[in-house]
């Protein structure tokens, strides 16, 4: 197929796909790539509705997350990162977490894929692989991110294969070389209120960033604040009931050569209120090197210039693995020395940095 770049010329809201055809696989499913197609060249960004996610599944989600939250700082720190070394999971609290090397104003727990001792990858001592913290004090949490997590990772692997048809390419195009093994990675966030609206001057609940792997699935609460970059401004992504937000990461617009764009976007909760989300990232294999799909009468179309970090997701070498290390230790400059600074993936940190620079 043919692809033509698209002059991005900005867009004003986010497009709203339903997805129903692709989750059952009928014929309309073709439709459905097309509008994912116009969504991702234009924007970078879509709600999904027609997922057929559990709305009950999402409510107890909510609810358990509150009940986390609600608990004095001690408790919560029963679980903190600290505890959860190599495989970057669990709690940290408000100002923790680095954008653009400021703290966010937003506390979380990371989770990621449940995999035990014996998993090839966790014997291997692979960075971001292994078990979850849960707090023991909450019944069915456990039970509920988990089921959570697996229904998403589902629903990761039903958009791939629109994208990829999207694309014009075979529905299971990026199964077959980066994704039937995922990196999943999974957060949930809290955002707290500000004491007075001269005090949210410049904090950010998240600075402006772009995501770093394929594809992002954002279930987020009905308070509002998610904003994405566009040439003409910043647009709302207001919460629409039951529907997700996903938006293209790095590896997607390198794999497209920049035709499908991981676009800016941050979070500022003005609603007076705590504010959650829920971040799935639905990423390329650790280990998988990613490349550029061959698309014709396509030439890289490179952000450089303007993107938020000053560095290119086309220039540098390496595994995705490479990739996500090397941005996660600025995200948490404690982890470095956890997981980042052994000798040989420091090496490589710097390498990227420096093509990123150079
Ligand atoms: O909380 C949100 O709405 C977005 C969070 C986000 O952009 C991220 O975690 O990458
Ligand atoms: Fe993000």
């Amino acid at each position: 197929m043919k692809i033509s770049p698209v002059v991005n010329e900005g867009f004003s809201q986010i497009p709203i796909v339903d997805i129903s055809a692709l989750v059952s696989r009928t014929d309309e499913r073709h439709t459905v790539a097309s509008q994912i197609k116009q969504a991702c060249c234009e924007c970078g960004f879509f709600y999904i509705v027609g997922h057929g996610v559990d709305e009950n599944l999402q409510q107890r989600l909510e609810l358990l997350s509150r009940q986390f939250f609600a608990q004095d700082l001690e408790a919560k720190l029963k679980i903190r990162m600290a505890l959860g070394g190599k495989a970057w999971r669990g709690y940290f609290p408000v100002g923790d977490e680095l954008t653009s090397g400021k703290p966010d104003q937003k506390e979380g727990i990371y989770f990621g894929a449940e995999l035990g001792e014996e998993h090839p990858l966790v014997q291997d001592g692979t960075p971001m692989h292994g078990s979850n913290l849960f707090p023991a004090n909450i019944p069915l949490f456990r039970e509920t991110v988990l089921e959570y997590m697996e229904v998403m990772t589902e629903l990761g692997h039903t958009l791939m294969a629109g994208i990829a048809l999207s694309l014009g390419l075979e529905e299971s195009y990026f199964a077959d070389r980066y994704t039937a093994d995922p990196l999943i990675l999974f957060r949930i966030f809290n955002y707290p209120p500000y004491s007075s609206p001269s005090d949210s001057q410049d904090k950010w609940g998240v600075g402006e960033h772009t995501d770093y792997g394929i594809l992002t699935i954002l279930k987020q609460d009905d308070s509002g604040g998610l904003q994405v970059k566009s040439r003409s401004g910043w647009v709302a992504a207001s919460p629409i009931p039951n529907s997700f937000v996903c938006n293209i990461g790095d590896m997607l617009d390198r794999m497209t050569g920049g035709l499908y764009r991981s676009t800016p976007h941050r979070v500022q909760n003005l609603s007076g209120r705590y504010r959650l989300s829920f971040p799935f990232f639905f990423d390329p294999n650790f280990n998988a090197e990613v490349k550029r799909i061959e698309l014709d009468g396509l030439s890289i179309n490179d952000d450089k210039k303007q993107r938020w970090d000053g560095a290119s997701v086309h220039d540098f070498r390496g595994t995705y693995g490479d990739y996500v290390l090397s941005k996660v230790s600025k995200v948490f400059p404690e982890l470095r020395r956890t997981f980042v600074l052994t000798a040989d993936s420091y090496s490589r940190e710097q390498a990227i940095d420096n093509r990123q620079q150079g």
